[in-house]
């Protein structure tokens, strides 16, 4: 009894391990109804995971509640063994759970070069304050060129970044938060709005940044999901449907009768 019951710890211990952001019973009540009820999540560290579901599924609201963005009505989040619950945005952030866009990514009158080294700015604290002088920030361009150069926005550096296409207007997304050093990157819907020109760069962009690190994504589109994703939680109702790799979800009755009525697009 005493060496089950000492297997059975150092099996939990080495799942927790694993997972490097984990969700028990999460729930969320809008005024009496439930947008999600009891979920248990666990994202696998160094996975790319998503997060899909029919419209109305509860997936924003997971987002937020993961992100810190929403506080939860019940239930628990532990990040890389911390229970941070009880934690706001920022201070989750500053451990290493980013959430792309938070920072409103863009200012829309500064170059891709200025928009990044302001979020390297926000993440290195006080060492960079804006009124320090020229010379004093000028390491910080030289990571924000090889920020840029990773999201393939080399080219676009002295660009403001109003005047830069829809598609690159994400990737420069991702460089400022990639800026902010994510162990564990969440994003919103990342191929949102685009059309099918950037869907591919977006996709590879996100396969580029993941290395190394965890990525975590509401997404819609379901062939995005399919060449990207490690793993798949369902939502349906705010509960989850379905976990699995993309053909175990795709192949299940419950995941295509949720689906049917053409919720993708
Ligand atoms: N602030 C809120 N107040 C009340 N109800 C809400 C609120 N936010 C979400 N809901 C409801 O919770 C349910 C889940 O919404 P949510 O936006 O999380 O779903 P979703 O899966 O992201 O949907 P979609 O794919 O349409 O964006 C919906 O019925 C929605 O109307």
């Amino acid at each position: 009894m005493a060496n089950s019951s000492a297997v059975l710890s150092r099996t939990e211990t080495a799942q927790d391990a694993d997972n490097v952001l984990v969700a028990e019973g999460l729930t969320k009540v809008f005024a009496g109804f439930a947008a999600v009820k009891d979920v248990n999540l666990a994202v696998r560290r160094g996975s790319i995971h998503a997060l899909i579901g029919p419209n109305g599924a509860g997936k924003t609201t997971c987002f937020n509640l993961l992100t810190k963005t929403l506080a939860p009505t019940s239930g628990k989040i532990v990040f890389d063994g911390e229970d941070i619950s009880s934690l706001r945005t920022s201070q989750v952030a500053r451990r290493g759970l980013v959430r792309s866009f938070q920072i409103s990514a863009t200012f829309p009158n500064l170059t891709a070069r200025e928009n990044v080294r302001v979020a390297l700015q926000s993440s290195y604290g006080t060492a960079y304050q804006f009124w320090r002088s020229l010379r004093a920030v000028a390491p910080l361009n030289s990571r924000a060129d090889e920020l840029l150069e990773q999201v393939g926005l080399a080219n676009s550096r002295d660009t403001p970044a109003a005047e830069l296409s829809y598609g690159k207007k994400r990737a420069l997304e991702i460089a400022t938060t990639l800026a902010l050093e994510p162990r564990v990157m969440l994003l919103d819907e990342p191929t949102a709005g685009m059309g099918h020109e950037d869907i591919e760069p977006i996709t590879d962009l996100i396969r580029r940044a993941a290395v190394g690190r965890t990525v975590l994504l509401v997404e819609h589109n379901l062939s995005v999901v399919s060449t990207l994703c490690d793993k798949i939680t369902v939502l349906q109702h705010g509960q989850v449907l379905a976990e699995g790799n993309y053909a175990e979800v795709s192949n299940n009755p419950a995941v295509v009768t949720a689906y049917m009525g053409g919720v993708d697009e």
